[in-house]
């Protein structure tokens, strides 16, 4: 078009004046040249713009959760994970779900008062959080981490009882009709599966023995062994993480045991997750003054542990993910717990609280609050219920003396570990030796509230140790607390793996602080905030060259401080990275 224009122009030009009109000819295509490189230049800009701003917004789902095809509510509700609340929030009372949505969007950004400010802010994370995703991409010290033997040791084949709970075929339930053999059997035959009644907003149940058929959290059940919870290279673990960050939330009552608030959360494939809300900001560090069992719950600890205990290559944490939900739509308006709707309250600022019912922190003046309703949580997936895999929890023989005036006997006692030892289950096996593994990963995480672990009955005393409640880890940055280590200081005993595996962590190309880093940015929380603040994230770099100091110092005054769980001696496992 514009060169026709540029045509009969010069053509008027030349019969109006013969004389002028090469110049005049000139001068105008001239014009129009520069006229038409402007308009080019324009619509280059605006190509580019929408080129870079898509798939930038779009990359935020798969970096934190990658995508599924039955996650249906998967990029919405990610992409609302930046606007304050989640998927779940699209239940059936939809007119309240959508007032809500915009104070929700809001909350976030408290700062901003209106939306175009809001979208932009938005904008800006989904941006920061592509770069840091092609970063890792680019670079990726965990995904080198994880390649490495060390992380991919051979191990013997699980025989059928060293599986948690089984599918049974039918054939076989017949076979092995005993009463006993059933109930191990828990999850049998495909006719059990079908719900007679279906519950009110539960989905029907469909499963067969196929494991196609299996919503992410029975996979998970099904998948727990005796050596761990979870496979890392399962791919199970990525929906079942994604699962718990998107599923609608059906039920939220509050969960008994323990002494602060949490709820259990259900959603409508029966699956299940225990909540802990965010009570204080990331950079809060815990009072000195305050002991230890006085020390709030956070729900980042709860996150950064499943993290760090997966990095450590123990895989003994139940997956955690973080969330935003909706405390009115997602907690109040569903809660079948009256003893928990009563402690609900708005707050003079106009936010959405409760404090629920439990010993400690339970009331109005340490209320959990929404922004007026998003409030930050933890989900950790449920274990199997206890009526199909009970569970035994074990008194830590290194627990603190929950008292204000006394000290435990090993705080008094140096030859403490030689009692140790010499007590079942420490005698034999590995349970000592898992027991240090708990104490590393707690020096590093600071936690100190180790009082009880518990095992799964059915594997008796070989098997690993459930790391549960970690909601007391990363509380403060400054201060370590040596205390922790005392299994390991004591005992002077280590497995030769987790032993490497800390060195090779303390190396530059796979340092702790760094692959945390680029395993915490996996969560969706993370584009809210970082999970842990940088502060924290030295302070385990600082924690695990104190830990490779004890043991440096036991190799000098003990013999026997490896416990040799790794195959063939000459394989070598200190790598650095290409
Ligand atoms: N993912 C999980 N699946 C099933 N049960 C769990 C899970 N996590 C924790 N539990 C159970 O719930 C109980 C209470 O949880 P947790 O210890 O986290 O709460 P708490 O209030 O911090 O307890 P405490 O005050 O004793 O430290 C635990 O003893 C454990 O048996
Ligand atoms: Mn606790």
């Amino acid at each position: 078009m514009s060169l026709s224009v540029v045509a009969s122009l010069s053509s008027s030009m030349i019969k109006l004046n013969p004389c002028r009109s090469t110049r005049s000819i000139y001068l105008g295509l001239a014009c129009l040249s520069l006229a038409l490189h402007l308009l080019l230049a324009f619509f280059c800009l605006s190509v580019l713009q929408t080129a870079c701003v898509l798939p930038t917004s779009s990359s935020l789902s798969p970096s934190s959760i990658p995508r599924t095809d039955t996650q249906h509510h998967q990029s919405s509700a990610h992409s609302s994970s930046s606007s304050a609340v989640s998927s779940s929030h699209k239940l059936p009372t939809s007119r309240q779900d959508e007032e809500h949505h915009k104070p929700n969007a809001k909350t976030l950004h408290p700062k901003e008062k209106d939306s175009f400010s809001d979208a932009t802010e938005r904008e800006k994370k989904l941006i920061e959080a592509g770069k840091v995703i092609q970063k890792v991409k680019s670079g990726s010290k965990l995904e080198a981490l994880f390649k490495l033997p060390l992380y991919n040791l051979p191990r013997p084949e699980l025989q059928e009882d060293d599986w948690l709970l089984r599918v049974e075929t039918n054939e076989h339930a017949r076979d092995t009709g005993s009463e006993e053999g059933q109930r191990e059997d828990a999850i049998n035959s495909d006719s059990e599966w079908q719900s007679a009644s279906q519950e009110e907003g539960y989905d029907k149940v469909t499963w067969t023995s196929d494991v196609e058929t299996h919503p992410p959290w029975l996979r998970f059940h099904l998948g727990i062994s005796r050596r761990e919870l979870y496979n890392r290279k399962d791919p199970n673990l990525a929906q079942l993480t994604q699962y718990l960050a998107t599923q609608r939330i059906l039920g939220a009552v509050q969960k008994t045991g323990g002494t602060q608030l949490k709820l259990l959360m259900s959603f409508p494939n029966y699956g299940q997750a225990l909540l802990k809300p965010m009570k204080q900001s990331r950079d809060a560090e815990t009072d000195v003054n305050l002991f230890y069992f006085s020390d709030f719950e956070r729900h980042n600890a709860e996150i950064a542990a499943f993290h760090l205990d997966r990095l450590l290559g123990f895989n003994r944490i139940p997956p955690v993910v973080g969330r935003l939900v909706n405390v009115t739509t997602e907690i109040r308006e569903i809660t079948t717990d009256h003893r928990l709707s009563r402690t609900f309250f708005t707050s003079p600022v106009g936010n959405v609280c409760f404090y629920g019912r439990c010993e400690y922190y339970c009331s109005s003046e340490h209320p959990v609050c929404g922004q007026p309703h998003a409030l930050e949580v933890s989900l950790a997936v449920m274990l199997p219920d206890l009526t199909l895999a009970p569970r035994r929890s074990w008194r830590s023989p290194w627990r603190r003396s929950y008292s204000r005036t006394k000290l435990a006997q090993w705080e008094k006692d140096p030859a403490y570990c030689d009692t140790v030892k010499q007590t079942p289950p420490y005698i034999h096996g590995t349970r000592l030796v898992d027991l240090i593994d708990m104490a590393v990963l707690d020096f590093l995480m600071s936690n100190m509230d180790r009082h009880h672990y518990e095992t799964f009955e059915k594997f008796g005393n070989k098997t690993f140790l459930l790391h549960l409640d970690n909601g007391r880890a990363f509380g403060r940055h400054s201060r370590d607390e040596p205390s922790i280590l005392a299994p390991l200081q004591q005992c002077c005993r280590i497995r030769r793996s987790t032993l490497l595996r800390l060195r090779l962590l303390s190396l530059p190309g796979f340092r702790l602080s760094d692959v945390m880093r680029e395993s915490l940015v996996q969560d969706p929380l993370a584009g809210v905030a970082p999970l842990l603040s940088e502060p924290h994230l030295s302070a385990l770099d600082r924690r695990l060259a104190t830990t490779l100091q004890v043991v440096q110092s036991c190799q000098h005054h003990h013999k026997d401080v490896i416990y040799n769980d790794v195959e063939g001696d000459n394989v070598d496992y200190d790598q650095q990275p290409d």
